[in-house]
Parts: C-alpha cells; structure tokens; sequence
C-alpha cells in the first residue's frame, strides 16, 4: 500500500476539542451556552445509533443537548410544530431533524419549516442558495468534514480537479459547491454519467459518495489522488457471522495502492459529520449573539 490512510476519527476527536474550548471560552466570556436539539421520528436502529452519538458528543463538548423522540405514526403536523417551538425556543441554537423520515412525510417541507439560522444540517433551502452564491450560510455537516481533510492533506485546493460522484441535495451538490468556492475545477458525475472512469483519471482529488459498495477500483485512479469515501455500505454477512463488514464506496485495498491519501471506512469520513454538527451550533450561536466566529470551525 502507497497511499496514507487519513484518520478522520483522530481530526474529529481534534475538531471536538476545539468546539469544547469555543464552548468554555463562550460561556465565561458571554454567558452563553450553545444549545443542539436533535428530534428523532422512528426506530430506524441506524438513526437511534446516530442520536444516541449526537447527544453524547453534545454534552461532552459542553453544550446542551435537547433530544425530542416521536413515535413514527405521529403526524406531519405534530412535527412541525415541534419545530416551531424549537425554533421560538431561545436555548435552543441548532435543530436537527435525523433523516430518512418516515414514508409519510415531506422531508423537504420539515426541513424548510426549520429557523435557517437554527438549521445546523444545512438543508434548508436558503442555506443552499446562500453556499451557492457564496454568502454566508449554515454549511452541511458530511461536506463540510470532506472539505476540513481536504485543506488539511492539500493545503490551497485552487485549479486542482476535482470529481464528485453522486449528486445528493445532502452530499454530492454541496460538496461540489464547497470545491467550486476553493476554486477547484469540479465535474459533478452520477449513476448516468457515461465513462465516469475518463472523469477520475484527471482528478487529483475524488469525493465518492454514491452508495455503491466499493464501486471505485484503484486503476480508475489518478496516480497520487486524495480520495475522500463518504459512502458506508454493509456487505452480506460471511458464512457464521451476524453482522456484514462495513464499506465505502471505493476499493480500499487496490484504491490505496494508488492514491496519494484515502480516507477509510469506517473511521474516515463519518465521525467528521458530528463533529461538523457540533462545530455548525457553535457557528449559528456565535452569530445569534453577534459574537465573533471561531477560526477553523466553517467553511
Ligand atoms: N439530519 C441528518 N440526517 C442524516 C445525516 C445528517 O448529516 N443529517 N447523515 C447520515 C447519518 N449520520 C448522521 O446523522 C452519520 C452517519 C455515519 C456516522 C459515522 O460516524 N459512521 C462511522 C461508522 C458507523 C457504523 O459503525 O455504523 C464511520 O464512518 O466511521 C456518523 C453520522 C444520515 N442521516
Ligand atoms: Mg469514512
């Protein structure tokens, strides 16, 4: 194996302690405490796993941590008006609604119905049109780790190519938007892009997050490319076990012997989302009580 392993796990645990410290200094200097509400519709196991991780890593950095759990019957309207009163709520600084939602309801409307300032995913629909016209803006959580492993591997990211793969409101689009404001040259590719192979050899840098257990193989690769895997995919179980290996998007083990750097999963890209959520409810307290903002923590 030639390329470094980027140990997303160790810069989140960094980026964690960085917040904790914001938090301390916000307090004493402010008398402010930043507050995170996570709501939670549902029993999906996966998503209880993410909340229960969300609260901790919220309490652990100081701040507080408002956790609303609704059965998933409960009606669209109930929901949003648990928004509303979240969003009239003045302790409570972040919302963040845990997607998928239940079949029942318009993800896209709850989000919308979320306070923009408050909207610590940002998803909300002002926070889009803002990253794209480059006015300040609540950044998504999931890009916003891809482009701190990026900075920190690259340095200045201008004139480099970059290719995305998937074109998700969450991940792909976002994130292509982030690489476009760094002045990278992007290609947006996605399942009908025709020789998505053509595309990756001209990238120095790769962000896969297309939901395809280990689509992307090493010799698709450009020689020496950052390759960042957003994907977390769990294969069949092997003959015994209870529970399938978990996988990005891209072929680790021939993606390594070619790549420059390569972010692992797991380890690599998911513990970044939450320590970017932590980072956003700092970020929209900051500017709720027109304090200044803390280096490093945004885009
Ligand atoms: N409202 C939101 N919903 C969802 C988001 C989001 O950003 N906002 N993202 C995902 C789930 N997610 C956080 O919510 C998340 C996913 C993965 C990880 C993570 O740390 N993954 C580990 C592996 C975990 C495992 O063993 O299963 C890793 O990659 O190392 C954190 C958060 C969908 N919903
Ligand atoms: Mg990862």
């Amino acid at each position: 194996m030639s390329a470094d392993v980027i140990d997303g796990k160790a810069f989140a645990a960094n980026i964690r302690e960085k917040v904790a410290a914001e938090v301390a200094r916000m307090k004493e200097t402010a008398g402010v405490t930043p507050g995170l509400a996570v709501v939670l519709v549902g029993e999906d196991p996966a998503s209880q796993v993410y909340v229960r991780s969300k609260g901790r890593m919220t309490r652990e950095v100081g701040m507080e941590s408002f956790e609303h759990r609704l059965n998933d019957d409960v009606s669209e309207q109930e929901l949003l008006d648990l928004v509303e009163t979240l969003n009239a709520d003045p302790k409570v600084h972040g919302i963040l609604v845990q997607l998928p939602l239940p079949g029942h309801m318009d993800s896209e409307k709850v989000i919308n119905t979320i306070d923009p300032r408050k909207d610590v995913d940002g998803f909300h629909i002002q926070n889009a049109g803002r990253l794209m016209t480059g006015q300040k803006s609540m950044v998504p959580c999931t890009p916003l780790g891809c482009l701190m492993l990026l900075r920190d591997r690259l340095g200045d990211l201008a004139g480099l190519e970059a290719v995305v793969i998937g074109r998700s409101n969450i991940v792909g689009k976002p994130m292509a938007q982030l690489l476009l404001n760094e002045r990278c040259t992007v290609t947006i590719t996605h399942s009908k892009t025709k020789d998505l192979q053509a595309h990756l050899k001209r990238a120095d840098i790769v962000v896969a997050a297309v939901g395809r257990a280990e689509m992307v193989k090493g010799d698709w690769l450009k020689p020496g490319a950052c390759v960042i895997d957003v994907g977390i995919n769990r294969l069949e179980p092997e003959p015994g076990k209870e529970k399938g290996r978990l996988v990005g998007d891209v072929d680790f083990a021939s993606a390594s012997e070619v790549a420059g750097a390569i972010t692992p999963v797991p380890g690599g890209v998911g513990p970044m989302t939450i320590a970017c959520l932590l980072a956003n409810t700092v970020t929209a307290c900051c500017r709720e009580n027109g304090l200044a903002e803390p280096e490093g923590l945004t885009a």
